[in-house]
């Protein structure tokens, strides 16, 4: 089956970079979110990136034109029935994710593909919950979407190889590369890369530097483009948390038990840059260490 329409949940960070990349591909995008503010907001976003790629000459001010006006927005998530490939990109948390295919797989055609975005909640067990895990998998984007090449595609137990191809197919015309991952806790990128991020929590909890010169340590002395905290407030703490309470109640290792620092900046609504303060407060010109 040829894809030519994409569903998007969720129009928060992941949701309008998804939206974005799919309109320029040529996908037809019915974008939902549960608030029309985040829609509108997400949509504003959207023609910013593009503005910004059309300026530095990576798209035709054409092509902007046409990628915008190939992405509507509802806010009922049953009209996302229509499309042949759904992508989740909803809160990292498994009940909402969970709540979300409930709603919709009602009004869904029977050929169309069903995927999550999720950053580590098992695929089988998601896929599981719906009337399709043959025609469920992960499709797990990297943020910024617009400029991160990779996207991890993820099978569940149940997943047939035709989803699978058809979800490569869509990786091929987004011009990003695909890498297949084993459905296990977090896939490749987060296992290796929120270990990381939840160490420099503890490096931070523990007094062994502040948030300045455990980034600049990162970013100068292993050449990383952002530091661990920079990166952890642009990901989310909150997607971040979630991520390592996945690996730890799903691998039984220690090894990844979250920072308690972690822990508290979430408890504190202190989200990142999605909320303006995290490790960093982003509420003046210039991000000010918060320790
Ligand atoms: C949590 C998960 O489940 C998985 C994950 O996503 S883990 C996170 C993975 N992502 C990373 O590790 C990102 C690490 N950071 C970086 O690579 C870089 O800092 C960055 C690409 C984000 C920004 O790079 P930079 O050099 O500091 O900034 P800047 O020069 O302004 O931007 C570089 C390019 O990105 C583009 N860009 C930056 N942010 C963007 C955004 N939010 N949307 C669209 N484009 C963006 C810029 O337009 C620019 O494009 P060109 O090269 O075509 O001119
Ligand atoms: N941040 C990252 O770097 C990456 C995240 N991901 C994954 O992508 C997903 C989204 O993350 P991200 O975009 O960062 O999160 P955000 O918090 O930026 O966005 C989530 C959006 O989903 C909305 N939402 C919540 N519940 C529903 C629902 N029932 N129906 C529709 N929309 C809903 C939220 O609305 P409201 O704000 O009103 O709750 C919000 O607008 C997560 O699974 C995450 O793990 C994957 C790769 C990278």
């Amino acid at each position: 089956m040829e894809i030519k329409s994409v569903g998007v949940v969720g129009a928060g960070q992941m949701g309008n970079g998804i939206a974005h990349v799919m309109a320029v591909a040529g996908y037809d995008v019915l974008l939902n979110d549960i608030s029309g503010e985040a829609l509108e907001k997400a949509v504003a976003t959207i023609r910013k990136n593009l503005d910004r790629q059309v300026s530095r000459e990576k798209i035709a001010a054409e092509d902007r034109d046409a990628a915008m006006a190939r992405i509507r927005t509802t806010e009922t998530l049953t009209d996302l029935g229509e499309t042949d490939l759904v992508i989740e990109a909803a809160t990292e948390r498994e009940e909402v994710k969970n709540k979300i295919f409930e709603t919709l797989v009602p009004s869904l055609k029977p050929e169309t593909i069903l995927t999550s975005n999720t950053s580590s909640i098992s695929i089988t067990r998601l896929a599981s919950k719906t009337d399709r895990p043959e025609r469920f998998m992960g499709f797990h984007f990297m943020n910024p979407v617009p400029v991160m090449s990779l996207v991890e595609l993820i099978r569940g137990i149940a997943t047939d190889q035709e989803t699978y191809e058809a979800c490569l197919a869509v990786v091929d015309k987004l011009g990003k590369t695909a890498a297949s991952a084993e459905d296990f806790p977090a896939f490749i990128v987060n296992r290796i890369l929120m270990p990381m991020i939840n160490e420099a929590c503890y490096t931070l909890l523990e007094g062994v530097g502040n948030v300045r010169s455990i980034d600049e340590a990162m970013k100068l002395g292993a050449n990383h483009p952002m530091g661990p905290l920079e990166l952890a407030d642009f990901i989310g703490l909150d997607t971040c948390l979630a991520i390592m309470n996945v690996l730890h109640d799903g691998l039984g290792d220690t090894k990844y038990r979250p920072c308690p620092l972690l822990s508290k900046y979430v408890e504190a609504g202190w989200l990142g840059r999605k909320t303006k303060r995290g490790f960093y407060d982003y509420r003046g010109d210039e991000p000010v260490p918060t320790r």
